[in-house]
């Protein structure tokens, strides 16, 4: 037995289209470029189909047409099949440079009638024109049958209609037929004798393809069976999005982190990173407000936090332990949201979590995407590994140092832009640093307006060893250092202890624990109002940036009116609840509760 599989992800098709609510466009292209990252390499995108049919992806064309979905669907490492039910949608497809389409009809006539409303060979028929006109264009097609082991209105299917379908597809050309169990009802003897009976018939192996539901709890058994009886493509979906229309409640795809699992267990290479695949079922899974159906995905997720250690464990265990839901991840960076909090990982411990060009650039996109979200109202920021950011990328081929001009000066900008932008964050930033800091990592703390330090972390600003300085970083660190020490500290490029820094006020707690800390801090800042948070800082920016001069005192009235005009929601709120006795307002929940535009997170 060859010892590897190719999994199908059709979530963001089959999945999603099976999804009662509405579900943002960018949460779908967000599902998709997630799954592209699990190393999944065939991922079935959307489906050209009329709104009225299938209103979940009413909004295909706006996917095909973003430039994130376009260059997925160029990668060449890449399959990203698009269901097609008819040559109109064929010519979307093609307008938008889809490299494959998939075509689908049903082995029953009474599914056939209710899902296309035409006879199974009129179905096959509308297949085939669909599929010479996409052969013509050098558009692989792939081909589905439906209903295999049975039909809701027509009961048990015959094999030879699996077979006819099956027949006419590979003849107008599709290089894979997808079996679909779309009742889930079969179980694993059913299906070794329906492989059987096809591949007796000269059907070769290698052009099928098993897709089944979970309805009753057969999928991995029935796709266990074929990949014994040959089959070595197999559809799934993530988290187990998707449903089946005739049993209501019931579960729909098998769950591709379930399928992985399975066979990588067993030894059986799929090429799919099954913790980036977890991640991702959680991620949409919490999108949509449902639950996680994949039992595989849940537990390695469970395991992973328990194993993340003693310390998140035991932060998890503390009353104030924040449940912290995964959210993207770009290379070399993780974020996670947890109510109004959101908490970045830096996340390449191997090189001490040196900023890439790309580090700098996701996480400057990614402050100013929160910077506009009212629902975000904290931002920490922590890594994993030993070193908390060992600062700038030295790595050789990759450094910028030392570089012509042009480079030299985007290296600059970009930099700048960082740290102005963590800087200016209208929401409260917490460093947790669980690690030693050097130079550009040095400054990422210092942008920040609050410090968490573990025992073991330090700070060195070590650019004057290296032939450099800390150029860049300076603001954020003389603003919170003072003077006389950042010259002493940038100087000698000596290692700062956390001890010393915490007698300056730069540092705000040291602890053995530092996510523990984090989350007990994060919550104990639910009771600071968001607003009055954001004015606070502009208070200190005043005092920093224009102290004693007439700005500041102009700078003061400003936000003073600002607060006590009787239309700032927020304190009108805070006072209301004062004087009715609560002197701890939530104000997490009163920023929820008046958030007007959706979170993008
Ligand atoms: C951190 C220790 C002490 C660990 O010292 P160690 O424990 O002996 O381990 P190591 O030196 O073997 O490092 C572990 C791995 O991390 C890598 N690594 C580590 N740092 C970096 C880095 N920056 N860039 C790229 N890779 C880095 C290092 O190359 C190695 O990777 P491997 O060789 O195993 O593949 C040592 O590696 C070290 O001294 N690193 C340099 C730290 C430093 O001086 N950073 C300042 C960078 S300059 C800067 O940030 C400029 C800026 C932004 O401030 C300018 C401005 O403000 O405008």
């Amino acid at each position: 037995m060859a010892n590897s599989v190719r999994i199908v992800e059709v979530g963001p098709r089959d999945g999603l289209q099976n999804v009662k609510q509405s579900i943002p466009t960018l949460t779908k292209i967000e599902l998709i470029r997630r799954l592209q990252q699990t190393g999944l390499n065939t991922i079935e995108i959307t489906s050209v189909v009329s709104p009225r049919t299938i209103p979940q992806l009413a909004d295909c064309k706006t996917l095909l047409a973003n430039t994130d979905v376009k260059r997925i669907v160029q990668d060449e490492r890449l399959r990203a099949p698009v269901l097609i039910p008819n040559v109109k949608g064929l010519d979307i497809a093609l307008e938008n440079n889809i490299r494959e389409i998939a075509v689908f009809v049903s082995a029953s006539e009474g599914f056939s009638k209710a899902n296309i409303n035409c006879s199974v060979q009129q179905g096959l028929d509308r297949a085939k024109a669909v599929a010479e006109i996409a052969r013509q264009r050098n558009v692989a097609v792939r081909g589905y049958v439906s209903c295999i082991f049975s039909c809701p209105y027509d009961g048990p299917t015959p094999p030879s209609a699996v077979l006819n379908s099956v027949q006419q597809l590979l003849a107008m050309g599709c290089y894979e037929i997808s079996l679909g169990d779309t009742l889930g009802v079969g179980v694993a003897s059913q299906t070794a004798a329906l492989i059987k009976f096809l591949v007796d018939a000269g059907v070769p192996i290698g052009t099928l393809a098993g897709h089944f539901h979970d309805t009753y709890g057969q999928a991995l058994a029935n796709i266990w069976a074929a990949y014994r009886s040959g089959l070595r493509v197999f559809d799934s979906s993530v988290g187990g999005l998707g449903g089946c229309p005739y049993a209501p409640g019931a579960k729909g795809n098998v769950a591709s982190e379930d399928v992985v699992y399975m066979f990588e267990q067993a030894g059986i290479n799929t090429g799919v990173n099954l913790d980036r695949l977890a991640e991702t079922g959680a991620w949409i899974s919490e999108q949509l407000k449902k639950q996680n159906e994949s039992r595989a995905g849940s537990a390695l997720l469970a395991k992973s936090r328990l194993k993340s250690g003693s310390k998140e464990s035991k932060a998890n265990t503390t009353a104030s332990a924040l449940q912290w839901i995964p959210q993207e991840a770009p290379e070399g960076l993780k974020f996670f949201k947890s109510g109004t909090n959101i908490k970045i990982v830096l996340d390449r411990p191997r090189n001490g979590n040196a900023l890439t060009t790309s580090m700098i650039e996701m996480l400057t996109a990614f402050m100013e995407k929160i910077a506009g979200d009212s629902s975000i109202t904290r931002v920490a920021i922590t890594a994993n590994g030993k070193f908390f950011c060992t600062g700038m990328d030295l790595g050789k081929g990759s450094s910028p140092v030392a570089s012509g001009q042009a480079t030299v000066d985007a290296q600059f900008n970009r930099l700048t832009k960082l740290f102005n932008v963590i800087s200016n964050a209208p929401q409260v930033t917490i460093a947790c640093v669980q690690g030693p800091a050097f130079g550009g990592g040095v400054g990422l703390a210092f942008a920040c307006d609050i410090r968490i330090f573990s025992k073991n972390a330090n700070m060195t600003l070590s650019e004057v060893k290296l032939g450099l300085c800390p150029a860049t970083i300076s603001k954020a660190v003389i603003r919170e250092l003072g003077i006389p020490f950042s010259r002493e500290a940038m100087l000698s490029g000596r290692t700062l202890l956390p001890e010393e820094l915490a007698r300056l006020g730069a540092v705000a707690k040291v602890v053995s624990d530092p996510n523990a800390a984090l989350d007990s801090y994060l919550t104990s800042l639910k009771t600071s109002a968001p607003r009055a948070s954001g004015m606070v800082k502009d208070l200190i920016k005043l005092a920093w940036q224009e102290g004693a001069g007439p700005k500041q005192e102009e700078g003061i009235k400003a936000l003073f009116r600002q607060m006590m005009l009787s239309d700032n929601v927020e304190s009108a709120y805070g006072l209301k609840e004062f004087q009715r006795g609560n002197k701890k307002v939530d104000w997490d929940a009163f920023a929820l509760s008046r958030q007007k535009v959706p979170s993008k997170l």
